[in-house]
């Protein structure tokens, strides 16, 4: 397992020029599935998640070639779904979250569908209950073995459209069901969808694939079957959960950075939620610019004077995967904020380890914290840590950076899951960050 060194207490300075967005690629990378012509994709961010996912598809039988560092083209012209079947199988595919969204695919063109129990972040209970409610809606059968944890979705005699009222409104769920849905018999109608940047990406890239899909962007999605579905390109969008890390940092460590061509408008309320801290930050055309905070940066109340919460919800609300680094950016604010983590049960336990740090911190339930800012009167100690997931990782990388002496971060396979080279970018803004294998 490898390790960062970071000697924090550096400030940084320089451009920094966002990944493609994971949580997109882990979709659009499954939609390939659905048709026996070319794809090409662009912007494909180099991170574990991702690589494996492309893994997984290769061994399916998916002919990929790799265009440059982060531009690919997939034929899935000869799909080998025998491979769903084996023991590799039962391992590859459960090493990341993102590979339950092959299951759509494989169901609506090829009639069956199946996975292992997923991974990705241990942050609470992760359940499938949408995906497979939506596979049964539009038609199919489902089996689940709770010995091997395994799923399995059928409908040889192919899907036909419904209406759907999902149970919530989740994210790689509405994914899974849309890419069912594009070649199902007659019309499908899913009510609250989730709505994020990666579906309605996700679904621009069907409709330029032939799929006839209405709502984009909207809590409610109609989808009219076609026959069949033929290649197209694809850029993904850049990572606004990446773009929202490099603005915590740069105020955490009160440097001046500019994000290049992040597509502020595709941001939601991202960068108000960053203002609602205190931090200045300006739109220069597509980029943002994050000036030094020499004045540091002060938490609003609400207009009656109460205490500001963050919160999350489904887009266009905030995304929870966005709340560490807000939580540890608040750390060195003026002012205090409830964080508020509501679909999560097992993100904030990270906590400890800022307290450790020196950080004023209140862990009132596993879903909510009082973060009372030091106002960067009192700098956080270095420390020895372990990244407990993904964004957790994050959060306590700029802990580090921003903090007095040298700390360690274990287990960065969690932070290389989501984000690219963060070690070599953070080195170009002047860090002092090694990575020890
Ligand atoms: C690969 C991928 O794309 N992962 C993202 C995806 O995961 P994923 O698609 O797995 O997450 P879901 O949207 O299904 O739901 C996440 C959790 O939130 C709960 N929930 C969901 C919807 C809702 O209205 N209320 C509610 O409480 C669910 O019960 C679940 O525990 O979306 C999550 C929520 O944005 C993000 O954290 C993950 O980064
Ligand atoms: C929770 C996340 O990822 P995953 O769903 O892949 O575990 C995340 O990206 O913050």
């Amino acid at each position: 397992m490898s390790i960062f060194k970071i000697e924090g207490g550096h400030q940084l300075k320089g451009d920094v020029i966002p990944q493609g967005a994971k949580n997109e690629a882990l979709q659009v990378l499954c939609a390939v599935l659905l048709t026996s012509e070319k794809v090409t994709i662009n912007n494909i961010p180099d991170i574990l998640d991702v690589n494996k996912l492309i893994e997984l598809l290769g061994k399916l039988g998916v002919k990929t070639e790799k265009l440059n560092k982060n531009s690919y083209t997939f034929q899935a012209d000869e799909v080998n779904l025998s491979y769903l079947e084996s023991d590799d199988f039962r391992q590859t595919g459960r090493a990341l979250r993102g590979s339950i969204m092959i299951v759509g695919p494989l169901l609506g063109r090829f009639g069956k569908g199946y996975i292992p129990k997923p991974g990705g972040d241990k942050i609470g209970r992760r359940r499938l209950d949408t995906h497979f409610e939506g596979f049964i809606n539009l038609g199919a059968d489902f089996r689940y073995n709770r010995e091997e944890y395994f799923y399995g979705v059928e409908a040889p005699n192919g899907l036909t459209g419904t209406y759907m009222l999902l149970d919530e409104a989740s994210v790689t769920g509405t994914a899974n069901i849309v890419m069912a849905a594009v070649l199902a018999k007659g019309t499908t109608t899913i009510y609250n969808a989730a709505c994020e940047p990666y579906i309605q990406q996700l679904c621009k890239m069907l409709n330029a694939m032939g799929a006839k899909i209405t709502g984009i962007g909207s809590n409610l999605l109609t989808i009219e079957g076609v026959e069949e579905l033929k290649g197209c390109k694809h850029r993904i969008l850049p990572d606004m959960i990446e773009i929202g890390s490099w603005i915590g940092l740069a105020a955490m460590t009160r440097s001046e950075i500019t994000i290049k061509d992040a597509a502020w408008d595709e941001l939601g309320i991202i960068p108000t939620t960053f203002s609602k801290l205190g931090i200045q930050l300006e739109r220069r055309g597509d980029d943002i610019h994050i000036p030094v905070q020499t004045d540091g940066y002060e938490i609003q109340n609400y207009i009656d004077g109460s205490i500001l919460t963050l919160a999350d919800a489904p887009w266009p609300g905030l995304t929870p995967d966005l709340l560490s680094v807000l939580l540890v950016v608040a750390t060195q604010a003026r002012g205090e904020v409830l964080i508020h983590q509501k679909m999560f049960e097992s993100r904030l336990f990270f906590v400890d380890k800022l307290i450790d740090m020196g950080a004023k911190i209140i862990l009132c339930d596993p879903h909510r914290a009082v973060i009372i800012g030091h106002g960067f009167k009192s700098q956080l100690k270095a420390t020895q840590m372990t990244s407990p997931d993904i964004r957790a990782g994050m959060s306590l990388l700029i802990a580090a950076l921003s903090a007095k002496g040298t700390s360690t971060i274990q287990n960065i396979e969690q932070i290389d899951r989501g984000y690219e080279n963060v070690d070599i970018r953070l080195r170009q803004l002047g860090a002092k960050i090694e990575r020890i294998d």
